[in-house]
């Protein structure tokens, strides 16, 4: 795993994402240069582009399991990768236009290796959003299906943004957490740069970020609700640390990385689970909401203290958990030697770091270089990751 060399010219990539809470596309028109060690980017412009309720719904019930037909898969494949197309489009008004777009799509199903189906040896992981439709409505060139080549050789095909955050957020003094806390948690831990830091790099998927709460404020409003915006509401309860220590037992917690996971997992069955469990203490709205955030805490700790070869120095968090001040403060509270900071104070944009990560998985790409990490994603060795799909304006041949 040694840093290459190669000759690069400033490009400018739009990354495009929906993640597990299904909210929305994120996306970020980026300025790439560089490929590694010298690797640098600068976020142009940065919008979340929310779901129609009607399509944001049709991709919760496919998610969750709901039988539908080949067509009716088919239509909302499309309807994601026109909705997709319409947010590369608007993020470029008023800018330079992009040549590139790097579109993770939107993940509706993930099976790791051996989960659920013990004699199949790969793993499978659909994205929505097929990116030969988004760059036939673009008309720029389109990098999708990342995780599949991952995946195809034996890897999760997840997490991978940790070779990105490798590039972007090390330190020469500084041993780094990066953790994501979105729908589901993922931490990228990077030791100072070094010998060897690469390959002594390590990441996972933590296991619930938001997904558990926000479908408990769904469930406590009546629908009313999608989040509890700052954790205002758990923030006024008190966590009932009995449930959190008897959650904690769960398989996955204790399983050692590489692993990954999904709403699969941490979804409405889990949630159902976790208020039959809750039942017998009473506990009002707010002390639920509580718990819930300490189980989350709780769980990238653990895994923290289970896992990492070593307690690093700061934690940058990311992703919109990070906007969460009160598990934020949990997690301090939970990791006292640690500088809990989140990625905009290292001058990374925390809501649109996927959304850079995927212009820089497309980039790299298109310069021949790989995406993934073996020590994140259980690959046997490094690969290209990504589809490219030409507009129909380029000439093939
Ligand atoms: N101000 C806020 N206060 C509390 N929570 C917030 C706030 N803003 C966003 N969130 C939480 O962040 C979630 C969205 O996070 P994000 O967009 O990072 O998830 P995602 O990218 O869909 O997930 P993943 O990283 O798992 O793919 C919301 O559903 C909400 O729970
Ligand atoms: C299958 C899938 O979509 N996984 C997501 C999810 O959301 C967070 C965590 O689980 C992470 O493993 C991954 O996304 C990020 C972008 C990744 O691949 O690094």
């Amino acid at each position: 795993m040694h840093p290459t060399k190669t000759v690069t010219v400033p490009t400018r990539v739009i990354g495009l994402i929906s993640g597990t809470s299904v909210d929305g596309i994120d996306a970020a028109l980026v300025e790439i240069s560089g490929s590694d060690l010298d690797l640098q980017v600068g976020l142009i412009a940065g919008q979340t582009y929310p779901y129609t309720a009607e399509l944001r719904e049709k991709i919760l019930a496919v998610g969750a399991g709901v039988a539908i037909s080949m067509a009716e898969l088919a239509a909302i494949d499309d309807a994601i990768a026109s909705a997709f197309a319409a947010a590369a489009k608007n993020i470029q008004i008023g800018y330079q236009p992009a040549s590139l777009i790097g579109s993770h799509g939107q993940t509706v199903y993930h099976r790791p290796a051996h989960t659920d189906a013990p004699n199949i040896a790969l793993g499978y992981s659909m994205q929505l959003g097929r990116g030969a439709l988004i760059a036939h409505l673009t008309g720029i060139t389109t990098v999708s299906n990342f995780r599949i080549a991952d995946i195809n050789v034996g890897g999760h095909g997840a997490p991978l943004v940790p070779r990105v955050d490798a590039f972007l957020l090390s330190d020469s003094d500084q041993v780094r957490c990066i953790q994501n806390i979105g729908g589901i948690g993922n931490v990228t831990y990077i030791p100072t740069r070094g010998d060897h830091w690469l390959s002594q790099i390590r990441a996972w998927d933590t296991g619930p970020g938001n997904s558990l709460l926000d479908l408990a404020v769904e469930y406590l409003t009546d629908g009313g609700q999608s989040y509890d915006e700052n954790g205002n509401w758990a923030a006024s309860g008190v966590p009932c640390y009995s449930l959190v220590e008897q959650w904690l037992q769960q398989d996955y917690f204790h399983l050692p990385p590489p692993k990954s996971t999904g709403r699969e997992l941490f979804g409405v069955a889990y949630l159902q689970q976790c208020l039959k469990d809750a039942a017998p203490y009473q506990l009002n709205p707010a002390d639920l909401l509580a718990t819930l955030t300490e189980l989350t805490v709780g769980s990238i700790a653990h895994s923290y203290r289970s896992f990492l070869p070593q307690m690093p120095q700061q934690v940058l968090l990311c992703g919109g958990g990070s906007r969460n001040l009160y598990l934020k403060q949990r997690l301090q509270l939970l990791l006292p030697s640690v500088s809990v900071l989140t990625t905009d104070q290292v001058g990374l944009n925390a809501d649109f770091k996927e959304a850079i990560a995927f212009a820089v998985l497309a980039y790299w790409r298109q310069l021949g270089l790989p995406g993934n990490l073996p020590s994140a994603t259980g690959a046997p060795g490094e690969i290209l990751l990504g589809e490219i799909h030409f507009p129909p304006n380029v000439k093939l041949c």
